[in-house]
């Protein structure tokens, strides 16, 4: 067979790792393939010209546009690691056009833009591979979309932004601060170009909107998420948690209910004893749970060079042994066959139900707990354990932190406007969401 030739967009941690493993793995990847995979061309921005031609021993033919690759006789699959809006959405869809497969590791391009993607490749003949942009290098798309085909899956729920994970790490084992633990994820390569992406929320956010869309068979929704980053949370909350038997982290959950969909990233308690509360620095995991298999856990590296590249590869694999194959019996881009694709309400917030932990900072005087458990109760909301802290020397204020039953999300918010009305409370009340991740 011919080899399949890749053009590369963008040679930087993620194409640089790709480049790697292709080199290091020539021979056994064409034995899996059935084919030799060769990258014959990269653009770069012209910043990086002399790095790609040191990285590629001047083997492949570089240049600084972008769209001369995707245009080239020699390159048969277009494969975009330059990441951002544009150029790379202009770029895919041509390359799509032009009957092109290509591979991408953007989660953010695919999260905004990633119907009218899978729809020109659709109308092409041609597929689009995105195994990198989700949890890198675990193969959760292919897990989602192939493995777990036989389940209606009732939820999902994962630590998918490595660098959030790595500095939440980072803090509570090294008592590292937020900044400095932020500027080695960046060192390490495993920060967005925009940091604020990572702890923000949002790159988790991309992620989860392209899992649910192929776990639920519904298009992907990033604008309809509820998106929370790690950046409000304190290093009290995180010990009050460990206290109490649960670690933070920062979750995507989707979730299936009878009222709508759930699709949220935010800082989550989760009972220490679950595998997925110990998934620690740059390490990614995904646990999901479908009604025939029941919950399953995906776990390995969700960022940095070779781990990601090892996504992309994967997914060139699949382009080399699906061409020349029947469009209309590959594996769907979502999943479900396009045009079973439908849309689902997703539930605002407030009408989400969970479980809550509310840190609480009241003076310590009779009566004040009494107050609080009567707002709650008016609520319907239910207490599920207490912790009370001695005040410290000199302070009159103690903090009370209450774990909750589930309960609505507005009723919640109903009650900590009343608690922080209070003349006892000083507000504001934290609050953070907590999931059992049970069943
Ligand atoms: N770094 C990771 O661990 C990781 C993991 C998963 C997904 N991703 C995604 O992979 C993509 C690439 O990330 P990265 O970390 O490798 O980025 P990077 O900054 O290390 O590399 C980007 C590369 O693209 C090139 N490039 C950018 N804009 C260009 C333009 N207009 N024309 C020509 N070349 C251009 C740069 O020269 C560079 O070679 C992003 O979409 C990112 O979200 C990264
Ligand atoms: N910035 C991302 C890269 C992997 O998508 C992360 O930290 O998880
Ligand atoms: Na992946």
């Amino acid at each position: 067979m011919t080899p399949i030739r890749v053009g590369l967009l963008g040679l930087g941690i993620v194409g640089g790792g790709t480049w790697q493993i292709l080199e290091r793995n020539r021979e056994e990847i064409a034995r899996r393939a059935g084919r030799e995979i060769v990258v014959t061309r990269a653009a770069v921005r012209p910043q990086d010209l002399e790095r790609a031609a040191l990285k590629t021993g001047g083997r492949i033919q570089l240049s600084t546009d972008p769209l001369q690759v995707v245009e080239a006789g020699d390159v048969d699959v277009v494969v975009e690691l330059m990441g951002g809006y544009e150029p790379a959405k202009t770029l895919v869809l041509h390359a799509l056009e032009l009957g092109k497969p290509v591979v991408t590791a953007n989660k953010a391009l695919l999260a905004l833009h990633g119907n009218e993607i899978f729809a020109t490749a659709l109308q092409h003949g041609v597929m689009v591979g995105f195994e990198a942009a989700v949890a890198g290098g675990i193969p959760i798309i292919k897990a989602l979309r192939e493995g777990l085909t036989a389940n209606r899956i009732q939820w999902l729920a994962g630590i998918i932004n490595g660098t959030s994970n790595f500095i939440l790490t980072q803090m509570r084992d090294q008592g590292m601060g937020f900044s400095e633990a932020l500027q080695q994820a960046q060192a390490l390569g495993y920060a967005e170009a925009d940091p604020t992406f990572d702890v923000e929320g949002v790159d988790a956010a991309h992620k989860l909107s392209l899992l649910a869309a192929i776990a639920f068979g519904i298009p992907v929704q990033f604008e309809r998420a509820h998106v929370e980053g790690i950046t409000k949370l304190t290093a009290e909350d995180i010990r009050y948690a460990e206290e109490l038997g649960y670690r933070i982290k920062l979750l995507g959950i989707a979730k299936r209910t009878a009222r709508g969909i759930e699709l949220r990233v935010h800082p989550t308690l989760i009972p220490e004893r679950r595998l997925i509360a110990n998934v620690d620095g740059v390490m990614n995991a995904v646990l999901v749970h479908g009604d025939a298999v029941g919950s399953t856990l995906y776990y390995g590296a969700g960022a940095g060079a070779e781990p990601t590249g090892s996504a992309v590869v994967a997914d060139l694999v699949d382009i080399a042994r699906m061409t020349g194959s029947d469009p209309g019996h590959r594996v769907p881009h979502l999943a479900f066959q396009p045009d079973q694709v439908r849309n689902e309400v997703v539930l605002p917030v407030a009408e989400i139900e969970t479980a809550y932990y509310l840190r609480l900072r009241a003076t310590d005087r009779p009566g004040v707990l009494a107050e609080v458990t009567r707002i709650l109760a008016q609520q319907n909301i239910s207490i599920e354990a207490m912790l009370q802290k001695e005040p410290a020397a000199g302070e009159e204020r103690v903090d009370v932190i209450m774990l909750t039953h589930v309960a609505q999300e507005r009723a919640i918010d109903a009650a900590i406007a009343e608690i922080e009305s209070l003349e006892s409370i000083a507000a504001p009340v934290v609050r953070l969401r907590l999931e059992t991740l049970s069943s």
